[in-house]
């Protein structure tokens, strides 16, 4: 592959999230989140971690933005709140917990660094889950009133807006396989809440338009190409029905205005109705901006029957590098994901919100992190995003997951993402880790070495 130049106008960022970096859980009348009542609740997370003080960005967001500055990123995604803001989901506003994302914001502007903010990075209200939380329709509703203030209280400040991240994890982690909050176990459960999740992104886009704002709104889903493992009808069938349960469930939706039509009929087969109203899919699919991209890894896919609704099941690639997390390293698919999507569903402009790798970190005694592995994976994942945009892929950004080490959900903070290592043992300290000295030589010269 010939020089991979970017082009000069492109996004680099770095992406975080409130509930795995702020902390101040109940400090200056945060209302309670289903993650403070999750992580609170014993033998959820990894060695009882909580989000109490994570790393304690509510105190150290100045800090913070000096370190984005020292790396360079043109962009920071980060996720706002929503019971900081409002404690009991609705009605009542928190003025100080608003007053530390104006504070934020204006840091960030000063510092030249673009703001984007996703309004749901999965911390409901837990006043809100109380009376249902997702099963309930209301929700999509005062998710809708919530997105309403911070579009007005934002309004030129802001122009980059997501509505959710992640819908499918939402739904099915948090309400299928109770690995997240609010930790219920019932598919069709998931199904139901998945809906509401979509029906409450196309109500905010509905107010977005209203409000006449400058920006720019989109939703974030986790796309994760599916791939069968031999090339069997019966493998290819399997593959294809996995990548319709995590993928097309959310793009179909959100881009055609109707979901896959055999995966919604072996739902409603196997599972009965879940509750929709007329209209629901023209609001779910209004015209957005952008969507937003999170990629980690490939499904390899085989029929097992009986295992399942889609008598598919996922192969463990046991000879192939992956990352902390057990995800097979595949570069490849990220190329795949963002050329499926723009030729199937959406020539909009298409931002990476999320990509990126835990590795097995260690502080040295001079304050070094010499993480290589993430260079690599990295550097490996730059120049396939360079593929598909050389390949006319309309893609803005990428945001680096993550932009420092966090909460990483039931895992607690046994995993690090982050360009930047917290010393979470001492006071918090931030440590720059090599790869974000890569980056910042990649942002500066918007080139990667072929
Ligand atoms: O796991 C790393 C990050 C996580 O910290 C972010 O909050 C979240 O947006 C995120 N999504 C994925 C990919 N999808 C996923 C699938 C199953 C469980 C959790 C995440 C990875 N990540």
């Amino acid at each position: 592959m010939a020089k991979i130049i970017f082009p000069e106008d492109f996004i680099w960022g770095a992406a975080t999230s409130s509930y795995q970096i702020e902390g101040a859980f109940n400090e200056d009348g945060k209302g309670e989140s289903i993650w403070d009542r999750f992580s609170h609740t014993p033998g959820k997370i990894e060695n009882g971690d909580t989000g109490d003080i994570a790393c304690d960005h509510y105190h150290l967001y100045r800090e913070d933005i000096e370190l984005m500055k020292e790396i360079g990123i043109r962009s920071y995604r980060f996720s706002t709140s929503w019971p900081r803001i409002l404690p009991e989901g609705k009605g009542r506003v928190n003025q100080k917990g608003l007053d530390f994302y104006k504070r934020l914001v204006d840091n960030l502007l000063k510092a030249n660094i673009r703001p984007m903010i996703t309004l749901y990075h999965w911390d409901l209200p837990q006043a809100l889950q109380d009376k249902g939380g997702w099963t309930n329709r209301d929700t999509a509703k005062y998710f809708a009133e919530y997105a309403r203030l911070m579009f007005e209280e934002f309004n030129g400040l802001v122009d980059l807006w997501v509505t959710h991240n992640e819908p499918w994890v939402v739904a099915f982690e948090g309400h299928a396989f109770g690995n997240h909050a609010p930790g219920t176990k019932d598919f069709k459960t998931a199904l139901q809440v998945a809906h509401h999740l979509l029906l409450s992104h196309g109500m905010a886009v509905d107010i977005f338009r209203e409000e006449d704002l400058p920006g720019e709104i989109g939703i974030t889903l986790n796309l994760t190409p599916a791939y069968p493992a031999g090339d069997s009808e019966k493998d290819v069938k399997a593959a294809s029905l996995l990548d319709d349960y995590i993928n097309a469930w959310f793009l179909s939706p959100v881009f055609k205005g109707s979901y896959p039509e055999e995966l919604h009929h072996i739902y409603e087969q196997n599972l009965g109705a879940f509750t929709t109203q007329p209209g629901d899919m023209d609001i779910i699919s209004r015209d957005i901006d952008f969507l937003g991209i999170n990629y980690y890894s490939r499904m390899v896919v085989r029929h097992k029957p009986g295992d399942n609704l889609f008598n598919a099941e996922v192969v463990k690639m046991e000879d192939r590098p992956s990352t902390e997390m057990g995800w097979e390293i595949y570069p490849q698919g990220l190329y795949d994901i963002l050329v499926r999507v723009n030729k199937e569903y959406t020539d909009k402009p298409l931002y990476i919100t999320e990509n990126g790798a835990a590795f097995d970190d260690k502080l040295t005694e001079e304050g070094k992190i010499h993480d290589e592995k993430r260079i690599n994976y990295l550097g490996d994942h730059f120049k396939q995003a360079y593929k598909a945009l050389k390949d006319g892929v309309p893609l803005r950004g990428y945001y680096v997951w993550s932009l420092m080490d966090n909460f990483e959900w039931a895992y607690g903070y046994s995993k690090r993402f982050g360009l930047i290592y917290v010393d979470y043992e001492n006071g918090n300290r931030r440590f720059l880790k090599d790869s974000a000295l890569w980056y910042r030589e990649v942002i500066e010269k918007g080139q990667v070495e072929a």
